[in-house]
């Protein structure tokens, strides 16, 4: 038997709740299919836990600046009230029964259970087969990569779930990956006493943003007491007793008590009956459209989608999925002016292309760059005021198409050049505005200005060898 509802959504996580719940709020028959938690991996193992974790490492690091700056301040970390936090207010002790609610109080429909497409508008879950008539979504995330490490398989590491939900901070952590997870966790833990260690593959932390951003990161948390190991390779992995050590490649042994594997996610499309529909179920991530669309009534949202694994990407997708599935006009996707904030001290944000990316991709590039102390803002605010701000120019069109901007506050700073990458503002009209003072943001208008080519400096040396 199977029954008519309009829609399944497969996978409650931002993605997958935001379309259920808004069209089961606009009159649609919907039932959700949820394996886990509803609300998916942010409420319950990552932006919001990870966020309490960083806020309250923050506290610790302002109070640390007093001294010289504000009197002085004694600092006894306790892991106590964050992990008490996380419990009590970001999690409900990993219950999803608020979530739950939610959905169904807008009429939805929740089937707990793993759900799998059977053909073109059907899906099996909970022992019951649903026959879509408006289409399917899927939104089911992403799970953590684990590198194929000698021995890595065997031993206990943590992911990033059993780091949040850690009842106290290790005394020695190693973190495999230097990327946002991996960062951000270990300047949490660090803050609070662990002794960390990062293993990065790449040359530099968040090796997918501007080198500059991955530099500074590295200089402060060095600073901090974070040993930044980058282009280093894990070559074994080992655990004794309560002992982790990591072999790296050259044979140098690095041990902790506790092991963070942080170097990726994806998603995992096998299980889920795509090749009853057309399509591959070994891809590494689901392929759609600008609207999109996997396949004609087969949505995809969110981390699935290898978009860009942040909860505002799986947000904006859902929005354009409803649209979709209500037949609704409206923009298509456009990821000119993705937004990313990690959220280290100082907060690394950074939106559109690295410049290595505009190269990349052909342009004419002008960068500029501004440093966050020599600003008037940065120079008064002193203790904690190392950060920047890049901007990248595409020369034939003068309008940016990508910046950074890190440091305090870096992932504010970085709305208005979010604005300016999205909306395409000329460059010559951006330098024409006015900057409130004292802003940090006053150290966009610095970028504005130091903004450069290759080519100009060519032409400048030419010019100093007439
Ligand atoms: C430590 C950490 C910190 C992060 N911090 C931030 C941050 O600060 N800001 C930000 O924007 N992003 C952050 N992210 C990323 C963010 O968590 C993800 O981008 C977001 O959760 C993706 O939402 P989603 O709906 O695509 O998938 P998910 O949240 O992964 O939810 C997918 C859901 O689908 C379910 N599911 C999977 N398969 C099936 C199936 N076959 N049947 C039924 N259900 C299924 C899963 O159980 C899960 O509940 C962080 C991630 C981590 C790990
Ligand atoms: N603030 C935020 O918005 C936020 C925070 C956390 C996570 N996220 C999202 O979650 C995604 C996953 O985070 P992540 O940090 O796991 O992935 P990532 O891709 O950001 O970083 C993984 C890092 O691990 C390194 N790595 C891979 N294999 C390695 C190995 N064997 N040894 C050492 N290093 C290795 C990679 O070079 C890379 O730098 C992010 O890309 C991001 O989209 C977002």
């Amino acid at each position: 038997m199977t029954e008519q509802v309009d829609v399944v959504v497969i996978g409650m996580g931002p993605g997958g709740e935001h379309v259920a719940g808004t069209l089961a709020e606009a009159g649609l028959s919907v039932v959700g299919v949820e394996a886990e938690l509803v609300g998916g991996e942010c409420p319950y193992w990552a932006c919001v836990p990870s966020k309490m974790m960083i806020r309250a490492g923050n506290l610790l690091a302002e109070a640390r600046r007093v001294p010289g700056m504000a009197g002085s301040a004694q600092v006894s970390p306790d892991w106590g009230p964050v992990a008490a936090r996380i419990r009590d207010e970001a999690t409900t002790d990993w219950n999803d029964q608020v979530a739950a609610d939610r959905f169904t109080g807008k009429g939805g429909r929740l089937v707990r259970g793993r759900g799998k497409l059977t053909g073109h508008g059907q899906v099996a879950a909970g022992g019951e087969v649903f026959e879509a008539r408006r289409g399917v979504v899927i939104a089911t995330g992403t799970r953590p990569q684990i590198p194929p490490v000698p021995g890595l398989a065997d031993v206990p590491y943590w992911t990033n779930r059993d780091a949040i939900a850690a009842k106290e901070p290790p005394r020695n952590l190693i973190v495999l990956g230097g990327g946002a997870i991996g960062s951000e966790l270990a300047q949490a833990f660090a803050r609070f006493g662990s002794r960390v260690t990062i293993i990065e593959a790449a040359q530099r932390l968040l090796a997918n943003e501007e080198p500059e951003a991955g530099k500074l990161l590295a200089d402060v948390m060095e600073s901090e007491g974070v040993t930044v190991r980058t282009d280093a390779r894990a070559s074994e992995v080992r655990h004794s007793g309560d002992r982790f050590t990591v072999v790296l490649d050259g044979g140098e042994e690095i041990s902790g008590d506790q092991l963070l594997v942080a170097t990726g996610r994806r998603a995992d499309l096998s299980e889920l009956g795509l090749e009853t529909v057309g399509l591959d179920p070994t891809a590494r991530t689901l392929a759609v459209d600008e609207q999109l669309l996997a396949a004609p009534g087969l949505w995809g949202v969110g981390d699935v989608t290898g978009r860009g694994a942040f909860t505002h990407v799986a947000m904006y997708q859902a929005a354009i999925a409803i649209r979709g599935v209500l037949g609704e006009p409206g923009p298509a996707a456009d990821y000119r002016a993705l937004p990313r904030v990690t959220f280290c001290d100082p907060e690394i944000g950074a939106v559109g292309l690295t410049e290595s990316q505009a190269r990349d991709r052909g342009l004419r590039v002008r960068t500029g760059l501004s440093q966050v102390p020599s600003t008037a803002r940065g120079w008064i605010h002193k203790a904690g005021n190392e950060g920047l701000v890049k901007v990248v120019e595409d020369m034939d069109r003068g309008v940016l198409v990508g910046a950074t901007s890190a440091g305090p506050m870096g992932g504010e700073v970085l709305y208005g050049l979010a604005v300016a990458v999205h909306a395409e503002v000329p460059v010559d009209r951006l330098r024409h505005m006015i900057y409130a003072y004292p802003t940090f943001h006053r150290g966009v208008e610095d970028a504005l200005t130091d903004l450069r080519s290759d080519e100009s400096d060519e032409s400048d040396q030419a010019h100093e060898s007439d």
